[in-house]
């Protein structure tokens, strides 16, 4: 038989489906959703909770959480107001409660009804892959001539001697909490380690941040991390730095994590541990590999710039392939996927990954897009600085919500932006004008020429701009211009 014969014989004539997409998450819910509103046939499969991490265990509940403890914080600073300052009593089941009160809130906007009524037909269950064509939920078998994958990531759990003696929390788990750890050891300087040992220590756990490298959040200038270490260290975060993790153990009713600092040994003591050391690609378990499919050296899926598998069905959005985890991102890549699955016989499109901001959501806020000093100097890119500071912003002097400053790179001579790192209140918001700036190819002059909102964050945007502009001044002119008004004093 020829492998055409072959492949009609175990195709079906007709499939159920035009789109089979796996996984719930920020990237599942946007790939089904615009594929139905593109008039396709969808199945969308979630064997957990739909809305995935970002809803359940990610962005939701983190910056929930976050909201209460920068409001605790503001209530013990109520004299930097005006207002008596207090010792804060936190009810700490209280905020957990808030928090899943929270994601229900926001819960319907991902649910399967929603999902049914915008055309999309869900299914509960763990799907299974049989070929690049036929996706086992159950005991059913969905047909479909295209799948997307956007099974997400978990947790990764350092191996540890002494793991399996102790109890520990990843940021899956942490939200059962309801009482309140009196001393909390987090391990991880990325994101989630920053976010969520400045949120519980402002709640009132004494937190330990155990990092592996020389600094917190790495991928940020070291001016940027040595602010946040210097607010978490005011605030009362102890941070071990440069730690290697040995073993760990519980003692008496304690846990305590032994670690090597260069030669020397270090013990941190804590009644709860958080794992937060990153979070690996959910690519095994579902028949993916069985059909050939083949993952990268970060153990995420391997995609092209189309994000088409190496199985030719089966394209992928979100963590599951990454780099960027972020739901912006799940969401972005799942527009370019799935149109891409549908329309692959007439058009194919590039994910364009060329502009990602993000931001870090611990306080003062560390937002960013494009290229910062130490990417810049890495890749050998020239670049000028300019940079506003928040004490020079009157919204930010009002709030009092200094410290903080907007950096801005660009090509050196020109208005052309090569990156913003904005920190203080309200950096990811105020990014976004950055974004869409960067995004066509409009420079400084523009943002300056553009008016703002007074006294507002955003109008920082605008006075930075305003700062190169100063500096860009041309030389030659000015003489000129002092002749000409010197001129312009006469009487005639
Ligand atoms: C604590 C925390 C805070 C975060 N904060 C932010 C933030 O502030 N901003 C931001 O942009 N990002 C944040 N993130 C990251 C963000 O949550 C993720 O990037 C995003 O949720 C990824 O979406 P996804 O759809 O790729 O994966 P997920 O949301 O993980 O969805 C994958 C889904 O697939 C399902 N699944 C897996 N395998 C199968 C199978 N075989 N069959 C059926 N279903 C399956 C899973 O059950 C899951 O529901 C945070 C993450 C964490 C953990
Ligand atoms: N605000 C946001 O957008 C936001 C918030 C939270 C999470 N996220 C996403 O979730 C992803 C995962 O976040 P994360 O913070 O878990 O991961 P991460 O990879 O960003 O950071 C992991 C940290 O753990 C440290 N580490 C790794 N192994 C270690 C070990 N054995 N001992 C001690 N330290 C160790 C690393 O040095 C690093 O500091 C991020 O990449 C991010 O994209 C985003």
């Amino acid at each position: 038989m020829k492998m055409a014969e072959l492949m009609q014989h175990w195709l079906p004539q007709r499939y159920d489906y035009n789109l089979v997409v796996v996984g719930a998450g920020a990237a599942g819910l946007v790939s089904a959703y615009l594929s139905a509103a593109a008039g396709a046939r969808v199945a969308l499969v979630e064997q957990a909770q739909m809305g995935g991490d970002c809803l359940n265990r990610g962005c939701v509940p983190s910056k929930a959480l976050i909201r209460s403890a920068h409001l605790a914080q503001q209530m013990r600073q109520a004299d930097h107001y005006g207002l008596p300052g207090q010792d804060v009593d936190v009810d700490f089941a209280q905020v957990m409660e808030r928090v899943q009160q929270t994601i229900r809130t926001i819960e319907p906007h991902d649910s399967v009804e929603r999902y049914q009524s915008l055309g999309v037909e869900c299914f509960h269950g763990q799907a299974h892959l049989l070929s690049g064509h036929e996706v086992a939920v159950g005991d059913r078998v969905l047909t479909t001539r295209r799948i997307v994958l956007a099974t997400g990531a978990t947790p990764v759990v350092p191996e540890l001697a002494g793991l399996d003696s102790v109890d520990y929390y990843t940021s899956d788990t942490i939200w059962s909490l309801r009482q309140k750890p009196r001393r909390l050891i987090v391990v991880g300087g990325g994101p989630i380690g920053c976010e969520l040992s400045q949120a519980f220590n402002r709640l009132g756990s004494q937190v330990v941040q155990v990092v592996h490298g020389e600094r917190l959040l790495k991928r940020e200038d070291r001016a940027v991390c040595e602010l946040v270490q210097q607010v978490f260290h005011d605030e009362g975060v102890e941070l071990c730095l440069n730690c290697d993790l040995q073993h760990v153990a519980r003692q008496q009713d304690e846990i305590v994590l032994t670690c090597h600092v260069g030669d020397e040994e270090r013990t941190v003591h804590g009644d709860a541990l958080l794992f937060a050391v990153g979070r690996q690609p959910m690519t095994q378990g579902f028949g993916f590999e069985v059909l050939g499919g083949t993952v990268d050296r970060r153990g995420a899926l391997q995609a092209d710039g189309t994000l088409r598998t190496s199985v030719p069905s089966i394209y992928c959005a979100g963590d599951v392939v990454g780099p960027y985890q972020f739901t912006h991102m799940a969401a972005h890549q799942a527009a370019t996927a799935s149109l891409n699955a549908l329309f692959d016989r007439i058009w194919r499109r590039r994910v364009d990954v060329s502009l990602v901001p993000w931001t870090t959501f611990v306080d003062p806020e560390v937002a960013r897009v494009g290229l910062n000093e130490q990417d810049a100097l890495r890749q050998k890119i020239a670049y000028e600085v300019t940079r506003l500071d928040y004490g020079e912003l009157d919204r930010a002097v009002t709030d009092t919500t200094t410290p903080g400053w907007i950096q801005v790179l660009t090509v050196p001579g020109k208005d052309t932006i090569l990156g913003v790192t904005i920190v203080g209140a309200h950096a990811g918001d105020c990014l976004a004008e950055f974004v869409l700036a960067m995004k066509n190819g409009l420079g400084l002059k523009k943002i300056l020429a553009t008016i703002h909102v007074y006294p507002t964050l955003a109008e920082g945007n605008k006075l930075v701009a305003g700062e190169w502009q100063r500096r860009h001044f041309p030389a030659a002119l000015k003489p000129w211009l002092k002749r000409f008004h010197d001129w312009m004093r006469r009487v005639s």
